[in-house]
C-alpha cells in the first residue's frame, strides 16, 4: 500500500511534571507547546489525569487559547472528563485507561468488555465535532470493538515494544513489533485511522514510523527529556528526520 503521510504529535505532559515538582508556574507546558508547533509538530497531545499529577485544568485552558494547530486531549472515560472535553471541544479526544497508582499508562483500554457504555460515552463527543480516538493494545478483539462503538481513530500502545527494546529483550521486541504490524494493517482495513505512541525514542521509533498505515505518532516523555540536552526544537526536528527516513 502507499504509505500515509506521517504526523508527529508532541506530548507536553512532562513539562508539567517538572513544574509540579516545585509548584509555581515554570516550566510552562503552554510555552513548550508553542515552541513545539514552531519546531514543526503537527499537533500537541496533553493528558489531563484525574489526579492532575502533571497537566492541570488551567493548562488545558491555556493550550486551547494559544495553539495554532490541533490539540489531542487524552482523558479517562469519566463524566468529569467528558464535561471538560465538551466545554473545550478539542480537535481530538483520546480515551485512555487510567489507574491512580500507576506510574504511567500501563496498557490499552478494555473496549470489548465495556462496549455499550463506551459507545454511549463517545457519542456526544463525536456529535460535538471531536475526533474520537481509543488508546488500545494491538489486539484484534479490542480493535473490532473500537470500530463497532464508532471510534474514528485508534492509537496503538507501543510501550511493551519500547520497553523490550530498551531492556535488550529482542525476541520480545520483535514479537511486539509483529503484533503492531499486523494490527495496524487490520485496523486500517476496517477503515480506522491508526496512530501509535508511548515510550518511543530516537532508538526505537523507526520500525513503527515505517508502518505504512500509521498516520500519527504521539511522543512526549523522551522528547521532553532530550530537550534538556539539545533543546526542544532540535529534539523534535531530529525525531522528524528519523521518522521521515524510516518512511522513505
Ligand atoms: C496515554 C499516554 O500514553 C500518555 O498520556 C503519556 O504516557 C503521558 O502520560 P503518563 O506518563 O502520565 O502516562
Ligand atoms: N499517547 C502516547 C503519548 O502521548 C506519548 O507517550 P510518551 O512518549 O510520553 O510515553
Amino acid at each position: 500500500m502507499t504509505a500515509k503521510k506521517l504526523r508527529l504529535g508532541v506530548n507536553i505532559d512532562h513539562v508539567a511534571t517538572v513544574r509540579n515538582a516545585r509548584g509555581g508556574a515554570v516550566p510552562d507546558p503552554v510555552r513548550a507547546a508553542i515552541m513545539a508547533e514552531e519546531a514543526g509538530a503537527d499537533g500537541i497531545t496533553a493528558h489531563l489525569r484525574e489526579d492532575r499529577r502533571h497537566i492541570t485544568d488551567a493548562d488545558i485552558d491555556g493550550l486551547m487559547a494559544a495553539l495554532q494547530g490541533p490539540l489531542n486531549f487524552e482523558m479517562a472515560a469519566t463524566p468529569e472528563m467528558q464535561a471538560i472535553a465538551l466545554r473545550h471541544k478539542p480537535h481530538a479526544v483520546c480515551i485512555v485507561p487510567e489507574k491512580r497508582e500507576e506510574r504511567t499508562t500501563e496498557g490499552g483500554l478494555e473496549v470489548a468488555r465495556e462496549e455499550n457504555a463506551l459507545a454511549h460515552y463517545i457519542a456526544p463527543l463525536r456529535d460535538a465535532g471531536c475526533r474520537v480516538s481509543i488508546f488500545i493494545a494491538a489486539d484484534q478483539r479490542q480493535i473490532e470493538a473500537a470500530h463497532r462503538i464508532g471510534a474514528e481513530v485508534i492509537e496503538l500502545h507501543t510501550g511493551a515494544y519500547c520497553d523490550a527494546h530498551a531492556e535488550g529483550r529482542f525476541d520480545d521486541r520483535d514479537a511486539e513489533l509483529a503484533r503492531l504490524t499486523d494490527m495496524a494493517a487490520f485496523a486500517d482495513d476496517l477503515g480506522l485511522e491508526v496512530h501509535a505512541g508511548h515510550g518511543l525514542t530516537f532508538d526505537c521509533v523507526s520500525p513503527i514510523a515505517a508502518l505504512p498505515q500509521v498516520a500519527e505518532l504521539n511522543i512526549g516523555h523522551f522528547l521532553i527529556g532530550e530537550a534538556i540536552f539539545q533543546g526542544l526544537g532540535p529534539a523534535i526536528q531530529q525525531m522528524r528526520t528519523i521518522m521521515e527516513a524510516a518512511r522513505a
